[in-house]
C-alpha cells in the first residue's frame, strides 16, 4: 500500500523569506549586531505579525550519511524538496523480489544535510525570540532516533537566541528594565538534576494555578553572550550521556536549558524581577533509546524504560489535545510536567524532527516522520488535505482544535496579558489554607560580578505561607490525580508493549512467507515427498495461527484496559 501523507504548512517560510527583524540579513547590508532600529520599532509594535508566528511548527532537518553507514553501503532514501520529502521504503514481495513503497510528508519547513546550523535557527527560533518580549513562552524541541543529529541540531540554538535577545535587549529595549537570566537542566531517570549547579537534585512543585515551578534550580543573570557560551558548555559537559550502537556520545537524559526574560517591576531593583517571557530549548533522549530494553546491563534497561514512559507520555498529551479530551495528561512524566508551558496559553513550539538519511533507518525515520506528523496536525488553523490512502497514524481533520480551548484551569494568555506585571499578586491569591504551601524565598541579588545565580526558590529554606506566593509539592496525593495518572503510565506501557508484540508478529509472518516460498519451489520439485510436505504446511499454518491468535488476545486485552482508563478519567471528573 502506498502511503501518502498531504500536509498544507500553516505558514510556509523559505530561508531566504526574510522579515524586519533579520539583524544578520545579508541584502541589508548591515553588519550584524547593528539592526535597523525602525524595522526592529515597527516589527515589535505590528501584533499581527507576532501572532503570525505559528503555534506549532514541525521543521524536518535531514543529516548526511555518516562514516559507518557509508562503509556499510547504506543508501541515502530522503528525497526533500521544499517543504516536503519522500522516504523510499524498499519492501519485499510475497514472491520476495522488491518494490519500493514511497511516502511522502509535508511539513512546515524540510532542510536538507546541506542546510548549516545558522539556517536552522533563521528557520526555528529566530522568529520567535522577538514574541518572548510580549509576554509569550516558547520552546524548542528536537525528536529522533539515536543518532539522527538532534544534539548537533539544538547546541547551537540558544547562543545564537541569546545572542539576539541581548541584542535586542541594548538596542530596541534600551533602559526598560529587561533582564535575561538562564537556567539548565536536565530529567534523568524521572528526576531533575540542575546541570548549573554540580547536578544538584532538584524538585518540581505546583502553585494554585498549575504553574509548576523547579525548586532550588540556580538561574543566572547574563548579560554578556560569552558568559551564556561558558553556562551551555558547563551545563553539557556535566549531561548524563552514555554510548548506544547508533551514536558514541549518546544522550540518556532529557535537557532543558531556558532562556527567562524578566523585568524589574517600576524599575524598582530591591524586589524581584517579574516573568516577561521564556525560551526553553529542549534536547530530549535518543526515541530509539526507549527501546534499548533489552540491553544486558541494569542500569541502561532502566534508562531505557524511562525514556519510554516520557516520550510515551508526550505523544499521549499530544493525542489527548488532539481527541478533544478534556484533561490532558501532563503529569504522566517530569518532562510532560516540564513542557506543559509549551502546550497551554499563548505558548510557541517548535519541534525540530531531525531523521538519518539511511536505508537502515527507514523504520525509525518513518516513525519520527508520523510522529511530526501528528504534532503537526494540531497546530491552530491547519488545513490539512490528505490522501484517500492515508495512514491511520493521520489524524481526523475535524478532530484539529485549538489547544488552549481543550485545557483545564491552567492559566492562559489572556490572564497573563490582562494582568502579567501582576504575576505575583495573582499567585498571592491562591487559597491559604491549602496544605503544604510555601513562601517565596527573597532572592539573592547580588550586582557584584557579571554571573549572578538568582535562586529563585531554595528547597532548604522554604517555609510555610505569611502572604506571599504560596508553591506545593506536585499534587501527588492527590487521589483523583494520581489514580488516573498511575493508570496512565501502566497503559503508556501497555500501548508500547502491544506496538511491540504487533511488530514482532509481523516480522514472523515475513518468516513464515519466506518458508512457505520455500515449501511451494520444493513442492514443484520431481520426486517431491508429499509426507513431508503436508507436515511442514501443517507446522507452518499452526505457527501462522498461533501468532494471529496470541496478537488477537493482546489487543482485546488492551481495548479492555483502554475502556477501564477512559471510565476511570470521566469518573474522577475531568
Ligand atoms: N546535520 C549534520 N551535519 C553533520 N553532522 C551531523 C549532523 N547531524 C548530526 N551529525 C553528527 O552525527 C552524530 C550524531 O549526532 P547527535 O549526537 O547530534 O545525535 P543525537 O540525535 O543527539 O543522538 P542521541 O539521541 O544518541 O544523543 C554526531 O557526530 C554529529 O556531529
Amino acid at each position: 500500500m502506498m502511503v501518502l501523507h498531504y500536509f498544507q504548512p500553516v505558514r510556509g517560510r523559505s530561508i531566504d523569506d526574510s522579515y524586519p527583524y533579520n539583524l544578520n540579513n545579508k541584502q541589508t547590508g548591515r553588519a550584524p549586531g547593528l539592526p535597523d532600529n525602525n524595522l526592529l520599532k515597527s516589527f515589535v509594535a505590528d501584533k499581527e505579525k507576532t501572532s503570525s508566528v505559528a503555534k506549532i511548527k514541525v521543521v524536518v532537518r535531514k543529516r548526511p550519511l555518516n562514516k559507518k553507514e557509508l562503509a556499510k553501503n547504506e543508501e541515502d532514501i530522503i528525497d526533500t524538496h521544499s517543504n516536503s520529502l519522500t522516504v523510499h521504503e524498499t519492501k519485499l514481495k510475497v514472491d520476495l523480489t522488491e518494490y519500493v513503497e514511497k511516502h511522502e510528508f509535508v511539513f512546515d519547513a524540510v532542510l536538507n544535510e546541506e542546510v548549516s546550523n545558522d539556517e536552522v535557527y533563521h528557520e526555528t527560533v529566530e522568529p520567535i525570540v522577538p514574541i518572548i518580549f510580549q509576554r509569550t513562552k516558547a520552546t524548542c524541541f528536537a525528536y529522533g532516533q539515536t543518532g539522527s543529529g538532534k544534539t548537533y541540531t539544538m547546541k547551537p540554538l540558544p547562543l545564537k537566541a541569546s545572542r539576539d535577545i541581548l541584542r535586542l535587549m541594548h538596542h530596541t529595549y534600551r533602559n526598560q528594565g529587561f533582564q535575561l537570566f538562564v537556567s539548565f537542566f536536565e530529567i534523568y531517570g524521572g528526576k531533575l538534576y540542575d546541570l548549573l549547579s554540580d547536578r544538584k537534585k532538584l524538585c518540581m512543585r505546583e502553585d494554585g494555578k498549575q504553574q509548576v515551578c523547579i525548586v532550588g534550580l540556580q538561574e543566572y543573570k547574563v548579560s554578556d553572550v560569552e558568559t551564556i557560551k561558558d553556562l551551555i558548555e558547563k551545563g553539557s559537559a556535566t549531561r548524563s550521556t552514555g554510548t548506544t550502537g547508533a551514536n558514541e556520545e549518546s544522550s540518556r537524559s532529557h535537557a532543558i536549558l531556558q532562556l527567562a526574560i524578566k523585568r524589574s517591576v517600576d524599575g524598582n531593583e530591591s524586589k524581584p524581577p517579574r516573568l516577561v517571557g521564556k525560551l526553553s530549548f529542549i534536547d530530549l533522549a535518543g526515541s530509539e533509546r526507549g527501546a534499548d530494553t533489552t540491553d544486558n546491563d541494569k542500569q541502561t534497561r532502566m534508562e531505557g524504560a524511562e525514556i519510554n514512559k516520557s516520550l510515551l507520555a508526550l505523544k499521549e498529551c499530544i493525542r489527548a489535545l488532539d481527541n478533544d479530551k478534556s484533561h490532558i495528561p501532563f503529569r504522566g512524566s517530569k518532562l510532560t510536567e516540564v513542557l506543559r508551558d509549551s502546550f497551554v496559553g499563548n505558548s510557541r513550539t517548535v519541534m525540530v524532527s531531525c531523521i538519518s538519511p539511511s536505508s537502515g533507518s527507514c523504520e525509525h525515520t518513518l516513525n519520527t516522520l508520523r510522529y511530526a506528523d501528528r504534532v503537526k496536525s494540531l497546530s491552530k488553523g491547519n488545513t490539512s488535505k490528505k490522501d484517500g490512502l492515508s495512514s491511520t497514524l493521520n489524524l481526523k481533520e475535524s478532530t484539529t482544535v485549538p489547544l488552549s480551548s481543550v485545557l483545564p484551569a491552567a492559566s492562559t494568555f489572556e490572564d497573563d496579558a490582562n494582568d502579567a506585571w501582576a504575576e505575583q499578586d495573582e499567585r498571592d491569591d491562591f487559597d491559604a489554607s491549602e496544605e503544604d504551601s510555601y513562601e517565596l524565598e527573597k532572592p539573592i541579588w547580588k550586582e557584584n560580578g557579571k554571573l549572578e545565580p538568582y535562586n529563585f526558590i531554595s528547597e532548604d529554606k522554604i517555609h510555610k505561607p505569611n502572604g506571599q506566593t504560596k508553591w506545593r509539592d506536585m499534587p501527588k496525593s492527590n487521589l483523583k490525580n494520581s489514580h488516573s495518572d498511575n493508570d496512565l503510565n501502566v497503559l503508556l506501557q501497555e500501548e508500547e508493549d502491544l506496538v511491540n508484540a504487533h511488530r514482532k508478529q509481523v516480522e514472523e509472518t515475513m518468516n513464515i512467507v519466506k518458508e512457505e516460498m520455500n515449501l511451494l519451489v520444493e513442492a514443484d520439485q520431481p520426486g517431491n515427498q508429499l509426507d513431508d510436505y503436508v507436515a511442514r504446511l501443517n507446522a507452518i499454518l499452526s505457527q501462522k495461527a498461533a501468532g494471529i491468535l496470541q496478537l488477537q488476545n493482546r489487543l482485546a486485552h488492551f481495548q479492555k484496559r483502554l475502556k477501564e482508563h477512559d471510565v476511570l478519567v470521566s469518573s474522577s471528573g475531568y
